[in-house]
């Protein structure tokens, strides 16, 4: 354990555990105010060149959109030979992967209110050249008072340096240009987060198969649809704002900043 970390926080109980580290809550006397601390083993990454750069990417990033609404705040850095320590905003209110995990289906303006706090935030670091890139329920933690953070930068690129490529995400939730292999840009996640909507509506993804290469070539080939059984009480704006985060067109597909200016977010998800 790194001295310097000793000296500012108290380490408490563990909150949970990722492949790479270990989450633990952490107080400092100082802010009077507790934090979660996540400690990445070193020597657990393998050598995988894309493992080893959430070393690098992760706190760099996290610095960057300190300044961003409904983005995990990261507060302190520590590093030894063995770990790099983490310390950002506590989030003890749980994440969006446990509400959603029963098949619950959110009434629409409870989902406009995730979604809102969710595209602040993506529009915040589409702004300042980041793109996230892997974002889906597990990674969109709340805090005590229930306000959203999007969390987990590991996979995130700044965009507008280089071209991005390379295949990022998570089967259900993955942009299908991100799967054909070529350059995409920050729409990825713009498609990701209407995936999140859609299963807020739905209770379930709008594509998905039998184990991940079903659900690629799902995300790759299926059409939209909106079962009757699922949609009925659904509106027809929020259905019309699913069509235009989810569009194969990534040029008319809408940016996190028009998403936040659609009628259905306008209206807060009330519908007459
Ligand atoms: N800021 C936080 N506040 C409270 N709990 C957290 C926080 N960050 C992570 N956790 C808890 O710790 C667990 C592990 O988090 P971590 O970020 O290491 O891994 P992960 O994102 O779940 O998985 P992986 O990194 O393997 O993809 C989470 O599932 C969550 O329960």
């Amino acid at each position: 354990m790194c001295d310097s970390l000793k000296a500012d926080y108290q380490l408490c109980e563990e909150l949970g555990r990722g492949r790479f580290g270990v989450v633990h809550r952490c107080y400092s006397s100082a802010a009077d105010t507790s934090f979660a601390c996540k400690s990445i083993h070193k020597d657990s990454l393998s050598s995988d060149p894309t493992d080893r750069r959430c070393l690098d990417v992760e706190p760099k990033i996290l610095h960057l959109l300190s300044g961003c609404p409904a983005i995990l705040r990261l507060h302190d850095v520590y590093e030894d030979d063995e770990y790099l320590h983490l310390v950002t905003d506590l989030c003890d209110g749980g994440d969006l992967y446990d509400r959603l995990s029963s098949g619950i289906r959110l009434p629409e303006p409870d989902a406009a209110s995730v979604l809102n706090q969710l595209m602040v935030a993506v529009a915040c670091c589409h702004r300042l050249g980041v793109a996230h890139r892997d974002i889906k329920p597990d990674n969109i933690l709340f805090d005590s008072r229930g306000r959203l953070k999007l969390a987990d930068f590991g996979s995130a690129e700044l965009f507008g340096v280089s071209e991005m490529s390379g295949l990022v995400g998570t089967p259900y939730y993955v942009a299908p240009e991100v799967l054909t292999g070529g350059e995409y840009d920050e729409k990825v996640d713009v498609w990701s987060a209407g995936v999140i909507l859609y299963i807020m509506l739905a209770g379930v993804p709008p594509f998905y198969g039998d184990g991940p290469a079903e659900t690629f070539e799902a995300v790759l080939r299926g059409n939209l649809r909106f079962p009757t059984k699922l949609f009925r009480s659904v509106s027809p704006e929020a259905k019309d704002l699913l069509r235009k985060m989810m569009c194969r067109d990534v040029s008319r597909r809408l940016s996190a900043e028009q998403v936040l200016r659609h009628p259905w977010m306008i209206n807060g998800g009330e519908t007459t």
